[in-house]
């Protein structure tokens, strides 16, 4: 038997035992409610945040061209310009108007892991120009999967599962991580003319942790059915500025089909967007998913013979594959730089 109690026996959260599973019930109406929810108290000092939001300024801030030698690659690795990603193509005029940068787990070119598709060495900018930036975002890349190794456990007993059941090898044992950097540069949205920060979409993962400076612009649809849809604003939370915003992202059978914004979503996580206001604005968010060769499929405590799966298993590296394929320009649109 899993549950509230013996996540209180087994772990805790930093030293505050999860009271009478006080937690996990919130964690689990805000899964069933919205999909997103604030995390405060989570380990990763002010400090050290300050630290890696000063040095993702940093590289955006660095002339383009410097930033082109660093465009992202084959493996999704590095930097990706202002317009390159278009999320909603049904909505948008034009891609988003962010920039990125990507950073995956780093697997060195002559380990055989480096084969697979989302693993490999990553693009890091010079350390005469940006001293100390590799190591910052090692650093949180590692804190940061802490944290989402914690949330899992939550998720994991709100489904009803044993605590560890994303820590099992194929699940979150040897993950794909995705830590990306991102820079609204302040073009101000329109949604009537089809102008976006970031387009309407829904993540991809498991978990995406989002970590984002005090400017607003990002917003949720709990229904993305409902006509005309109704976006509601995910301010900073003021008196916190050190939170992260975790969404959870039912990824295809790890999703519960049983819960209501499961239901309302189909398949993904709560559908979101950025508008900008015409501020500069840094986020960052990092995605986590399984392993490449991780079958996703329905969970069993989300199935019945009244309730069966509502979609076929996937490999989780060619889902992942596929959505990277729809929402980013193709390479050779770069050819002439
Ligand atoms: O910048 C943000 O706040 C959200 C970014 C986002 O949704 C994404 O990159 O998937
Ligand atoms: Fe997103």
């Amino acid at each position: 038997m899993s549950g509230p109690q013996q996540m209180t026996r087994r772990d805790s959260w930093e030293g505050n035992e999860l009271k009478e599973g006080t937690t996990l019930k919130a964690a689990d109406k805000a899964c069933m409610e919205c999909g997103f929810f604030y995390v405060i108290n989570h380990g990763i000092s002010e400090e050290f945040m300050d630290q890696v939001f000063g040095e993702s300024k940093k590289l955006f801030h660095l002339p383009l061209d410097q930033k082109m030698k660093l465009l992202r690659n084959e493996k999704k690795r590095g930097y990706t310009p202002l317009l390159d990603e278009l999320l909603d193509p049904v909505n948008q005029l034009c891609g988003d108007h962010k920039e990125g940068y990507y950073i995956g787990v780093e697997v060195p070119e002559d380990d055989p892991e480096a084969e697979r598709t989302f693993y490999g060495p990553n693009l890091w900018p010079d350390s005469d120009i940006l001293p100390g930036w590799r190591q910052t975002m090692e650093k949180y890349r590692q804190e940061a999967l802490e944290v989402v190794r914690k949330i899992a456990r939550l998720i994991a007993l709100a489904l009803d599962l044993d605590f560890d059941f994303f820590e099992r090898p194929e699940m979150l044992g040897k993950p794909i991580v995705i830590l990306r950097l991102l820079r609204y540069a302040g073009q101000v949205s329109d949604p009537a003319k089809g102008l976006f920060g970031a387009g309407a979409h829904s993540d991809y993962g498991l978990l995406t942790l989002l970590a984002t400076d005090s400017v607003s612009g990002l917003q949720i649809c709990k229904d993305k059915d409902a006509r005309p849809r109704v976006w509601e604003n995910v301010e900073p939370i003021k008196g916190f500025l050190n939170h992260l915003v975790a969404l959870y992202a039912p990824f295809q059978g790890l999703r519960c089909q049983s819960w209501r914004y499961v239901g309302a979503m189909e398949q993904r996580s709560t559908l979101h967007r950025v508008l900008s206001n015409g501020q500069e604005r840094y986020s960052i968010p990092y995605f986590v998913l399984p392993s490449h060769d991780c079958v996703v499929e329905c969970l069993p405590s989300c199935q019945s013979k009244e309730n069966p799966p509502k979609f076929p298993p996937v490999k989780c590296e060619s889902y992942l594959l596929g959505r990277y394929q729809d929402t980013h320009a193709d390479l050779s649109t770069y050819k002439e730089h």
